[in-house]
């Protein structure tokens, strides 16, 4: 049964949205769990672009298709706030990350931070984290059973070590901080929301405790010494109007950064991995192409000129988004789409679904990283038809980084290994959370007979 989610003011001439509000609290929470893209689609051939319903315990309207993503994320009316929507999830244990912050504040932080990521900056990252990726990768032990998702991201946990914190850190010190990351980070999909000792929540605050004091012990040597990291970017940075980070926002937007890079950059490099196991030619020709560059490292210039590895990280993008739904939280009654939405609603722009509309993308479901040349460009049907690194006020600060350490890593794989699964594989993804293989993607990996 249909339900609307709130009357519209009168002679506002706007329209109430649409929906079935099931359950409460429950609603079609399981669905878009275990289904995110069909349920979406069902969902938007029976109601349209706007429509609400219950999921995760809040009355949440979904809007599907590009132009809700524009309106919700360039955020005009400054209607749509990030912070409390996020704080459901991840608060106590990134509390005041950036994402976490909103409209004046946020522009303060953002206006800094963007001095960690300039292009000096970037070469910087990219020259400090090629050892580490070398190592990394030639300490790969081909065979059967490879779990390409599992080695990814002890790959990129790793690296972190070296260009985000760019301390050296003992075994025993590295196992603690890791760990205590990745705590912090499954504390936000808990079931148990409150802290009961042995479960993940509690486990969560213990490992933000952990982080905390780990970065505030180094952070006076970061000021002191600089560096190549991003912890000494951060301690650095400076806006073109003299506003600098307190210690405290080094410390939080350290930890948050460290979450928001790592699982992301591990799901493109495993949805990419996957795709070019299922499509060897694409594999061969993004061997190919490294080969061509006659360099075992890559250069910051090389980035632009590894064509087909772009395009086949950008339909990876699409077709597996890292960041399946983007939330904001209503912060004053608004319009969106002739719809109205009342103060306290919560807004999910659902990206991963998105990129499978079959509005928007010719055969949405298949891997074409083609669609992507030159002379398709299918992306530029709407600007954010393809935006798995978001947009507006919050777009990931992170883009380039990420491009960076992707194909800086896959470079190296491709020249000492070729991988394969079998003819009817399919990578079983489990979208409780960010999406990410139920078995590790496992696969036969080989060493080519002459690595380079
Ligand atoms: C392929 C990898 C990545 C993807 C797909 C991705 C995706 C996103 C998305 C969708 C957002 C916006 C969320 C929203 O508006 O609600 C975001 C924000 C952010 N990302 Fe990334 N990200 C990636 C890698 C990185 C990396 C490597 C870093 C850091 C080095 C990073 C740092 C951030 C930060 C700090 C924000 C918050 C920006 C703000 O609120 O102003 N991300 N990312």
């Amino acid at each position: 049964m249909t339900s609307v989610l709130a009357p519209p003011p009168a002679g506002s001439g706007l329209k109430a949205v649409p929906g079935v509000g099931g359950v409460p609290y429950i609603g079609s929470t399981i669905a878009v769990m275990r289904n995110p893209i069909g349920t979406a689609r069902k969902r938007y051939a029976e109601h349209g672009q706007v429509s609400w319903g219950w999921l995760l315990g809040q009355r949440t309207v979904t809007v599907h298709g590009p132009e809700g993503a524009e309106a919700v994320l360039v955020n005009r009316d400054k209607a749509f706030a990030s912070g409390p929507a996020w704080s459901y999830y991840i608060g106590p244990f990134f509390n005041r990350g950036i994402m976490l912050l909103d409209f004046e504040e946020h522009l303060h932080h953002r206006r800094i931070m963007q001095q960690a990521f300039t292009r000096p900056r970037l070469r910087a990252y990219m020259d400090a984290m090629a050892p580490g990726i070398v190592k990394g990768v030639e300490a790969w032990r081909p065979g059967g059973g490879f779990t390409v998702y599992d080695h990814v991201k002890q790959l990129t946990l790793d690296l972190a070590a070296d260009v985000f914190m760019g301390v050296e850190l003992g075994d025993a010190e590295r196992a603690r901080v890791n760990g205590a990351f990745i705590d912090a980070v499954r504390a936000g999909t808990a079931y148990v929301r409150f802290p009961v000792p042995g479960l993940r929540w509690h486990r969560g605050l213990q490992a933000r405790k952990v982080l905390e004091e780990f970065f505030y012990r180094h952070l006076p040597a970061k000021r002191r010494d600089g560096g190549d990291d991003l912890f000494a970017a951060l301690c650095a940075a400076e806006s073109d109007d003299g506003e600098r980070f307190t210690d405290e926002d080094v410390v939080n937007h350290m930890i948050f950064a460290l979450m928001a890079a790592h699982d992301t950059t591990t799901i493109t490099l495993t949805s990419m991995a996957y795709h070019l196991a299922k499509f060897p030619e694409w594999q061969e020709r993004l061997r190919d192409e490294s080969l061509a560059l006659g360099r075992a490292e890559l250069d910051y210039a090389d980035l632009d000129a590894l064509t087909g590895m772009d395009m086949v990280m950008k339909e990876s993008l699409r077709l597996i988004a890292p960041v399946p739904a983007l939330p904001r939280k209503v912060v004053k009654d608004t319009s969106l789409l002739g719809f109205h939405i009342p103060a306290g609603t919560i807004v999910v722009v659902p990206m991963l679904s998105n990129h499978r509309m079959a509005d928007w993308w010719p055969d949405p479901d298949a891997f074409d990283p083609g669609r992507f040349a030159p002379e398709r460009r299918e992306d530029k049907v709407h600007k954010y038809a393809w935006s798995p690194f978001g947009g507006g006020a919050h777009k990931c600060i992170g883009m380039y980084f990420a491009g960076m350490q992707v194909k800086s890593i896959l470079h190296q794989v491709l020249l000492r290994y070729r991988w394969s699964v079998p003819g009817l594989y399919e990578m079983p993804l489990d979208t409780t959370s960010l999406p990410s293989p139920k078995d590790g993607l496992p696969v036969r990996l080989d060493r080519l007979e002459q690595s380079r």
